[in-house]
């Protein structure tokens, strides 16, 4: 094994103690506290774990936040009534809807009711928008892309000019990813499930990122040597040797690929844990906006 790990738990860690330093300050100087509104509908059992450690997050960086689970049943008007009662809310400063929504309910629709100053997850289609053209910034990025942009500067001297290789193209990862990478100057390929020669393509990866969502799709032998992997994938695979009955793998094969790469995330540890450090970077700047 010779890659570098990229300890994206550590990096994580770096970034809650910096927002928790800053939450307080706010607090000394007598101005409002974070406040995030989580809006989780249906009972899928991971989305309420993720949701659960996004509200531990906030309580321990001095976040307040406010939890709305709705039952699968919701319809379209009572989830837009309720996002339109947070937009006026003024203890929430950002509002996060957890994805994905039982089917049945636009999910785009929804997030396009969002305030922009408060879609602390960058999903409003405005805020995407602004993302793919020169103009205004967006206000917010989404947490995952952000985290992925975060680990690439903490391990490589310089983006520009390389060429990066994102495997999918989803709203959440792929897209907002390829887009930031072009913004870091990357020369940037975009593969998804119709790409003729997949593994050819990621092997001429000097960043390779892989979102598809398939355990360990990507072999040691797709890597180009000396290359930086970033792995977004979270998938479950069966092993009766642990409690609970799985263990977790990305959607690249780490043991080949860390033959291979010059610098790689493991899964879980890399970008899982940037994505909630990054919801409190975010929740803080939106009520820093609120502030003038
Ligand atoms: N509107 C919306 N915003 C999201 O940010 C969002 C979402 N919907 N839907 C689901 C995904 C998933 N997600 C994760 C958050 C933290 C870890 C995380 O901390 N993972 C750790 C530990 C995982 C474990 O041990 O179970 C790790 O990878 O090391 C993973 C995944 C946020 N998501």
């Amino acid at each position: 094994m010779s890659a570098q790990i990229i300890d994206g738990k550590a990096i994580s860690t770096r970034i809650h103690t910096e927002v928790t330093q800053q939450v307080a300050a706010r607090k000394a100087a007598g101005k409002s506290t974070p406040g995030l509104a989580t809006i989780l509908v249906g009972d899928d059992p991971a989305s309420h774990t993720y949701v659960n450690s996004k509200h531990r997050a906030c309580e321990e960086a001095g976040i307040n936040s406010f939890g709305f689970t709705l039952g699968a049943d919701t319809s379209q008007e009572r989830l837009e009534g309720l996002i339109r009662e947070l937009n006026q809310d003024e203890r929430v400063h950002g509002i996060l809807v957890q994805s994905p929504l039982p089917k049945g309910l636009d999910e785009q629709h929804a997030l396009s009711m969002l305030s922009i100053e408060k879609d602390v997850d960058g999903f409003h289609p405005v805020n995407i928008g602004r993302l793919a053209q020169k103009g205004p910034e967006p206000l917010f990025v989404s947490c995952t892309p952000a985290g992925v942009m975060v680990l690439l500067n903490e391990t490589l001297s310089s983006i520009e000019g390389k060429h990066a290789v994102v495997l999918g193209r989803s709203n959440i990862v792929g897209m907002p990813v390829a887009l930031l990478l072009v913004r870091a100057n990357a020369t940037v390929t975009i593969c998804h499930s119709r790409t003729q020669d997949l593994p050819a393509m990621a092997r001429q990866a000097d960043i390779l990122v892989a979102a598809i969502g398939r355990a360990e799709m990507v072999r040691g032998d797709w890597i180009k040597p000396g290359a930086t992997v970033i792995d977004v994938g979270i998938n479950h695979v069966e092993d009766s040797s642990r409690k609970k009955g799985y263990r977790l793998v990305g959607d690249v094969a780490f043991e080949e690929a860390s033959e291979v790469a010059g610098a790689i995330t493991p899964v879980p540890g890399g970008v899982g844990p940037m994505t909630i450090a990054m919801l409190l970077r975010n929740t803080l700047k939106a009520a820093e906006m609120s502030d003038s």
